[in-house]
């Protein structure tokens, strides 16, 4: 049987979940920290660094570029070298490792050509791409405005300013500051249009430049200046996935549980954090401690009126929770998901509506009306968060089946047996 069309009965716990749960590293953290490595004065290490798909295609990709990534330990080392030219970069599905490397391939001396999954070619790239133009670099894409394309890498970026429309990628914006600092002039990028999306992650990239040594000038609304210079190299400790954390808390709340993630940073710069807030509104209660974050639930759910614009990546798990709520949600600020692994929000009202949900897709979001639901397949377009919209909703409903369970290995490993032990680790 073709793997993609495996279904994967999804848990279904028969009481409330009290279990404690250790969770992989941060995908942002990890693939930031990789890329300022390899463009660091020094080698240095990322601790814990997440071993998933999208890390390995990042420590691949640099790995072509001439860098040395030993990813063999828990702790990956990094040692930077002169970047390398004609070759050839998969970047799979991963928003990181497209729009983070074309800027540092811009810097290697020869061309580099860059590709990925059949759904790659559809995620948005024309900005980034024009971006790169303006800062002095040729890339070759056939006006297509998308993968595959050429970088045509000299050796070194002019740099200087330059204007994007960032409305469909936060990662447009991080992926020219987190090179920009190794360009003649430095970036200044501003942004014109509808409001950059996910700001938070963009708030990670100038922290992590900022570690290392780099200024950055953030103080003006929609412009970011790096001014050029060496960065720094500095090991790093990766937080833990918040993102990733979402099913694990909505375990707790789902089935009137109490549900303990460790190490929950008290200061981070991740989106996921934003679920401590989602959880109370919806009716959980949260407690921050040394250990981590509890949430517990009572299991009745509320309905939300929430602008996931900052935090778009937990719009599967979040739409989940509401689908079991006990009023009609409203899910807003997310029109640029349908850019993501898939168009998110079409493929969200598609299986839940499969399940008996009764939700309609906004011009912007999601509008989710409690009904009752029923188990079936529910399919995953190649999208880890689809996946775990799935088991989610496996929490409520017996019979749910998630197609290709296997996809979340692009941000985390063995997530089914991490899941399946986590249940069954209940008390
Ligand atoms: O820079 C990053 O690490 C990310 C930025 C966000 O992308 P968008 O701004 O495209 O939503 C987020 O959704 C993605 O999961 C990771
Ligand atoms: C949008 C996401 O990923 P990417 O980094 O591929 O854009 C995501 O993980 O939800």
């Amino acid at each position: 049987m073709n793997e993609h069309r495996t279904l994967w009965p999804a848990p279904h716990p028969t009481g409330p979940v009290r279990a404690t749960v250790r969770l992989p590293g941060s995908k942002s953290i990890t693939n930031r920290a990789l890329v300022l490595a390899a463009l660091s004065d020094g080698p240095s290490v990322v601790r814990q660094a997440l071993r998933s798909r999208d890390t390995r295609l990042m420590a691949d990709a640099l790995t072509e570029l001439g860098i040395g990534v030993d990813t063999t330990g828990v702790d990956w080392k990094v040692t930077p070298g002169r970047l390398r030219g004609r070759e050839t970069i998969d970047c799979g599905l991963a928003g990181t490792v497209m729009r983070f490397v074309p800027p540092v391939a811009a810097l290697a001396d020869g061309p580099v050509v860059f590709d990925g999954d059949p759904h790659a070619r559809l995620r948005p790239m024309h900005e980034i791409l024009q971006g790169l133009r303006g800062l002095g670099v040729v890339v070759e894409d056939e006006d297509r405005g998308s993968l595959p394309f050429t970088v045509v890498g000299t050796g070194r970026v002019r740099g200087g300013q330059v204007t994007i429309d960032a409305s469909a990628s936060s990662q447009f914006i991080s992926a020219l500051l987190l090179a920009g600092a190794r360009y003649d002039e430095g970036v200044d990028v501003r942004h014109e249009g509808k409001p950059v999306p996910s700001l938070p992650h963009i708030d990670m990239t100038v922290e992590q430049l900022r570690m290392r040594g780099v200024e950055v000038d953030d103080s003006d609304v929609n412009r970011w200046r790096v001014l050029p210079s060496a960065i720094r190299a500095v090991d790093v400790q990766v937080e833990p996935d918040l993102s990733n954390a979402a099913p694990f808390l909505a375990a707790g709340l789902v089935t009137g549980g109490s549900v303990t993630v460790l190490d929950w940073p008290r200061a981070t710069t991740q989106a996921g954090d934003a679920l401590r807030e989602i959880v109370t509104l919806m009716g959980g209660s949260t407690e921050l401690t040394d250990e981590g974050l509890t949430v517990t639930g009572s299991g009745t759910l509320h309905g939300l009126d929430y602008d996931l614009h900052d935090v778009g990546e937990l719009t599967p798990a979040v739409a989940a929770l509401c689908l079991m709520a006990d009023s009609p949600s409203h899910l807003r600020g997310i029109a640029h998901i349908r850019g993501h692994e898939t168009d998110r929000l079409a493929a969200l009202a598609t299986e839940f509506n499969s399940m008996g949900g009764h939700v309609t897709e906004t011009e912007d979001g999601l509008t989710i009306r409690p009904t009752a639901l029923n188990g079936g397949a529910f399919r995953t377009y190649a999208d880890h968060r689809m996946a775990h919209a799935g088991v989610i909703l496996g929490l409520a409903v017996d019979g749910v089946e998630v197609e290709n369970i296997a996809t979340t290995s692009k941000t985390f490993p063995d997530f089914a047996g991490v899941w399946s032990t986590f249940l069954g680790s209940s008390r």
